[in-house]
């Protein structure tokens, strides 16, 4: 990818990314965003790591591999990429999105906490906003347990993979929620917090 379109990139993610700040999802310097770039080999932009997610601009971005390591010639060879670009790079993989979202918002950590086998949600109609049905759908959101090694990560994200739930709780961390772009991966994300409330302040 040019610089030019990197920077574009680029600024897209520090958009959304102060977006979520705003709202109180990205806390301190958590949370973290990719967009894909190419398949064939697999590259994302990703979020640089260790920094206020909500003071990014349009060169705080790193293109990474299918692990998540940063490809050689960056336009920023000092920047780092997320911590957590090998599970960014492993979702986006596995479930074809064009975008993943990583956020520290609260209500998927306690729901993780009540329902560490999983979020399972039902009969709502902003479970349309995830692309499911309002009736007699039920959705189970995956729980994973924390883990710094974003392999072991990967591999259980992997392991509970359902094409119809774009959406992954990772225990006492946070939750990732992608789509086919940034907007849609955003608006899964607001969906998703909706429905968690709901479940834990109904149970
Ligand atoms: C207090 S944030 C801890 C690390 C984390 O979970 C996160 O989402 C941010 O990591 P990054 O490397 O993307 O800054
Ligand atoms: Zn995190």
């Amino acid at each position: 990818m040019s610089a030019v379109g990197l920077r574009e990139a680029g600024a897209a993610l520090a958009a959304e990314s102060a977006r979520f700040a705003g709202l109180g999802w990205m806390r301190g310097t958590s949370g973290n965003l990719s967009m894909t770039l190419g398949r064939d080999p697999l590259r994302l932009a990703v979020t640089v790591s260790g920094v206020d997610k909500g003071e990014l601009g349009a060169d705080d971005v790193v293109v990474v591999d299918a692990a998540g390591a940063a490809v050689p010639d960056q336009p920023n060879p000092a920047s780092r990429p997320s911590a957590e670009a090998g599970l960014h790079a492993r979702i986006a993989e596995v479930s074809g999105a064009g975008a993943v979202v990583h956020v520290h918002m609260m209500a998927p950590v306690l729901a993780a906490q009540r329902w560490p086998d999983g979020v399972v949600l039902r009969d709502l109609e902003m479970l349309k906003g995830l692309g499911r049905g309002a009736h007699g759908d039920v959705m189970t959101v995956p729980v994973v347990p924390n883990s710094q090694d974003m392999s072991v990560l990967g591999a259980a994200f992997e392991a509970g993979f359902d094409p119809a739930t774009p959406a992954l709780i990772v225990a006492r961390h946070g939750v990732y929620v992608w789509g086919e772009d940034l907007r849609q991966a955003r608006h899964r994300t607001e969906c998703l917090e909706w429905l968690l409330r709901f479940a834990l302040e109904t149970d």
